[in-house]
């Protein structure tokens, strides 16, 4: 059983290619990072390492890798595949979905079997987009006949691997914890189950789950870090202040979860509380910059603080930490990342107001936009002096 992988990153290496591995599947990645894909065809093998005390390891084996430049490799890797995953970020969904209708388009030449194609990233819905980019290279009549025996499940991933800076750079160290949820509602009938994942009927209640509680919280230790001059999150939850309120936040969305979907309260709190020991595992350096990376995405309407917030107003709640976060969000003036940039550039030329509704959707007469304002202030006045 063959598996394309797209993205041999920190995820794709780390957590969606070593579970494949280990069900059985020879995992074929496409990377656009040249070197990585050379090393990854030579040695067909590498290592992932647990961070933690006993720092157990595997070694992933039946491995290789593609060019994903080469649109001829991507589409012949997709006609033979039995399996596709990604975990290369959902932006970059739209640029790999050219590559993955061109080999729809040849395994309906060639009569290929039933196939599942799973986007792995940090998204509600993140299959269902890719979906849409992919159908946006077809035709309707092909989309119609792909339509038939090729499915898009929406997924949920879970594990903490940060920035790898090892000697060998195929070696991956990663968390112990891990959970890769899949939509079953939305597979092909008698689908092979992948072990190591969990399937579930509704995708929903686990996604947002797990995005509003650690993604939210996460990106709240890396934002207010960050503001704080913590270089790391180890750093920045070690400071009460900073790990109170990522408690807090995480709270405030529990509380949204616990309306939405009847989670058992003292459950939800022992999440909270596995999740903040996962963020200040010492056996990780995990960078605030990598955690708070890409702030325009992560202030998106959809996405783990806008779409929280949004829900508790709803409900007659004050989601006043998660508006908090979208500040702090907002001063995330990370040289090296263009979207922390952009918004930079845009606070400049627009005002706090217009950059941000331009970013959250939140209008100006909205309360929620107040809060931000008042924050966004606050956070300036605090660094300043
Ligand atoms: N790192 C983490 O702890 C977690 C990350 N995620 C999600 O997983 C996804 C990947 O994140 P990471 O692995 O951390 O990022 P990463 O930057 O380590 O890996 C992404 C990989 O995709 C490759 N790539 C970029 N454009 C490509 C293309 N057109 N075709 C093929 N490959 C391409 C890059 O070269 C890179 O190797 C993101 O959506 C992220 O939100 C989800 C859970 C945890
Ligand atoms: O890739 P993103 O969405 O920027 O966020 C990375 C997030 O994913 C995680 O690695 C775990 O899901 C967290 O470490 C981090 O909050």
């Amino acid at each position: 059983m063959k598996a394309l992988h797209f993205g041999a990153g920190n995820i794709g290496r780390g957590f969606i290619g070593l579970v494949l591995s280990q069900a059985g599947y020879e995992v074929i990645f496409s990377d656009v990072n040249d070197s990585l894909v050379e090393l990854l065809q030579k040695r067909q093998t590498y290592k992932v390492s647990l961070a933690d005390a006993d720092h157990a390891s595997f070694n992933v084996t039946n491995v290789t890798a593609i060019n994903g430049k080469n649109g001829n490799d991507v589409a012949e890797a997709v006609a033979q595949a039995d399996l596709i995953t990604t975990a290369v970020g959902v932006n970059i969904l739209q640029h790999i979905a050219g590559g993955i209708a061109k080999g729809l388009e040849l395994r309906l030449e060639r009569g290929a079997a039933p196939l599942h194609i799973i986007a792995c990233e940090n998204a509600i819905g993140g299959s269902t987009q890719l979906k849409d980019h992919v159908f946006s290279h077809l035709s309707e009549e092909l989309q119609a006949k792909v339509s038939r025996n090729v499915a898009f499940p929406d997924a949920a991933v879970d594990r903490i691997v940060p920035i790898q800076n090892n000697e060998d750079p195929l070696e991956v160290i990663v968390e112990p914890f891990y959970e890769w949820v899949i939509d079953e509602s939305q597979m092909i009938p008698g689908f092979q189950r992948i072990e190591g994942v969990h399937y579930v009927n509704k995708l929903e209640p686990y996604i947002e789950r797990k995005l509003f509680t650690v993604n939210t919280g996460h990106c709240v230790a890396a934002y207010l870090g960050y503001l704080q001059g913590f270089n790391t999150i180890q750093e920045a939850m070690a400071n009460k202040e900073i790990a109170d309120l990522v408690q807090q936040v995480m709270e405030e969305t529990g509380a949204v979860l616990l309306r939405k979907y009847g989670f058992d309260a003292a459950e939800h709190t022992n999440y909270i509380h596995k999740i903040l020991n996962r963020f200040i595992n010492p056996y990780l350096t995990d960078e605030v910059t990598r955690v708070g990376r890409s702030p325009i995405r992560k202030l998106s309407s959809n996405d783990r603080l806008v779409r929280p917030a949004l829900q508790a107003y709803e409900l007659g709640m004050t989601p006043k930490h998660l508006a908090m976060a979208m500040a702090a969000a907002l001063r995330f003036d990370v040289a090296d990342d263009p979207e922390a940039l952009q918004i930079q550039t845009d606070l400049h030329d627009l005002g706090l107001a217009q950059t941000i509704t331009k970013y959250t959707t939140i209008r100006e007469d909205h309360p929620i936009h107040a809060e931000i304002v008042n924050h966004y202030e606050r956070l300036k006045k605090a660094v300043q002096s």
